[in-house]
């Protein structure tokens, strides 16, 4: 007998891709594996994309509103009911294309598909219940205190809200929790090794793809991404934000340089810095995994680069008994800049992670100092915004070591970048700062010269 396998749908997809976040899997990986093996129409695609990543973004909002008309704890219910409801209330709540009656149809039959009737009914009670209300989500709000409200509102954890308006004040944790829930520009960076560059704008061009300038040489912004992905796989082009140029700018790494770059993977910043290098000199990329070591090598291969050489090491460890000219220390963090892009994470971030990747940062960027070579430079770098990770972290790092001061970029001008930072050489962008640009923060610091 011959089976019929069905092709997935965007809800499908979703949902499946809701089930998998359960398992600690990222909800990029999971959903590209699955666009990958399915043949789905461009428009089929990007819904299974906004289904995904609504649902995971707009989670607190979503759950409140079930968990009113549910009525047993949902944390003990089905996931497939639960993830399902999250998809189509989100398309209630947040896709004014999508009729109500189709996103109850399609939820009430996938649960019925995949955990038969009695689950299906409850799936429809809970959606029907919510639906025949014309604002349901008002009348709960109400009843919150005000703290709770806004977390419920934005959908973010309490205890992230609560640090960031302590930091940065009310107007700023409103633009950074809007830009969160906002659909993300994905940034591109032209190859400038590309022999036929200066036929890649054209190319664009005649793909349709809805491009907006960055104001940084090189970067363009798009919300079209399908369109210009070919183009990425043939190596004219890298996905990367803007701001994760930043580091590479202030780094000021000159044809010739030795190089090493700390925490590597998946290369962005490796690759534009041997772009910037005009692929003169040498980069040593190191990363803790070969296979995203081997990603690195893969694509700079693709992009014409040769100075790049990996190692698959513990950066915290790492030695073979010479010094370089200057270091790069991108250091992994709670990436709590970039919530917009994952956006399953606000939901794992904890303050004792935080903690936690402050310590790996430090022991990071103490073997750093010992690589550097006298008068070297060493730009550290993360996409979080959290002051640990960032600014208390180069304190720390300054009372412990008098032979390094911090400096400005000696000619390049970062004022495309917001600086929120004392320290000269120091830049922190907030999401909201500039359209387009994730958080993060850059430090440059020089070490002393040899006396
Ligand atoms: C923020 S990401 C780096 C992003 C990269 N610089 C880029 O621009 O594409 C941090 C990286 O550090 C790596 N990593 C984590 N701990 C490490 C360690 N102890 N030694 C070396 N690499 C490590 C992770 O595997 C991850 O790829």
């Amino acid at each position: 007998m011959t089976t019929v396998r069905r092709t997935l749908t965007a809800r499908d997809i979703a949902l499946q891709v809701l089930l998998d976040c359960r398992k600690g899997i990222k909800s990029d990986n999971a959903l590209h594996r699955l666009l990958r093996q399915q043949n789905l129409p461009q428009q089929e695609r990007a819904l299974a994309t906004q289904l995904t990543n609504g649902a995971l973004r707009h989670r607190l909002t979503l759950d409140t509103l079930i968990g009113r008309f549910y009525r047993h704890d949902i944390r003990k219910a089905s996931p497939v009911l639960i993830d399902a409801l999250r998809i189509a209330v989100y398309q209630v709540l947040f896709l004014d294309r999508v009729p109500d009656r189709a996103a109850v149809n399609e939820c009430v039959s996938l649960v019925r598909r995949l955990k038969g009737r009695h689950l299906a009914a409850i799936a429809n009670g809970v959606l029907r219940s919510i639906t025949s209300r014309p604002a349901p989500l008002d009348d709960i709000l109400r009843e919150l205190p005000d703290d709770e409200r806004l977390a419920v509102e934005t959908s973010h954890p309490l205890w992230l809200l609560k640090r960031w308006r302590e930091r940065f004040g009310n107007d700023t944790l409103k633009a950074i929790t809007s830009c969160n829930n906002a659909i993300p520009w994905t940034g591109i960076r032209m190859n400038t090794l590309n022999p036929a560059q200066h036929t890649v704008p054209d190319e664009l061009h005649r793909r349709g793809a809805g491009l907006q300038e960055s104001g940084l040489e090189h970067f363009l912004l798009t919300q079209d991404f399908e369109k210009i992905a070919p183009l990425v796989r043939s190596g004219a082009l890298t996905v990367q934000n803007p701001s994760q140029a930043l580091p590479c700018l202030l780094l000021e790494a000159e044809q010739g340089d030795d190089i090493l770059d700390m925490c590597a993977a998946p290369g962005g910043k490796t690759t534009f810095l041997a772009e910037l290098m005009n692929n003169s000199g040498s980069i040593t990329a190191i990363d803790r995994y070969p296979n995203k070591c081997r990603k690195i090598e893969e694509r700079a291969r693709l992009l014409g680069i040769s100075i790049i050489s990996t190692i698959a090491a513990d950066a915290r460890t790492f030695d073979t008994g010479k010094q370089y000219d200057r270091i790069l220390l991108d250091a992994p963090c709670s990436g709590s800049g970039v919530l917009a892009r994952r956006p399953e994470l606000r939901w794992t971030i904890t303050p004792e992670s935080i903690d936690e990747l402050a310590r790996l940062q430090e022991e990071l960027l103490e073997h750093a100092a010992e690589l550097l070579k006298p008068d070297g430079i060493l730009v550290y770098a993360t996409c979080s915004i959290e002051d640990e990770e960032n600014t208390g972290q180069i304190s720390r790092f300054l009372d412990r070591h008098p032979d390094f001061h911090p400096e400005d970029a000696s000619s390049t001008d970062l004022s495309l970048f917001s600086r929120r930072t004392q320290l000269a050489g120091g830049y922190l962008t907030l999401p909201g700062d500039h359209e387009g640009f994730d958080g993060a923060f850059a430090q440059r610091l020089r070490k002393r010269p040899k006396a």
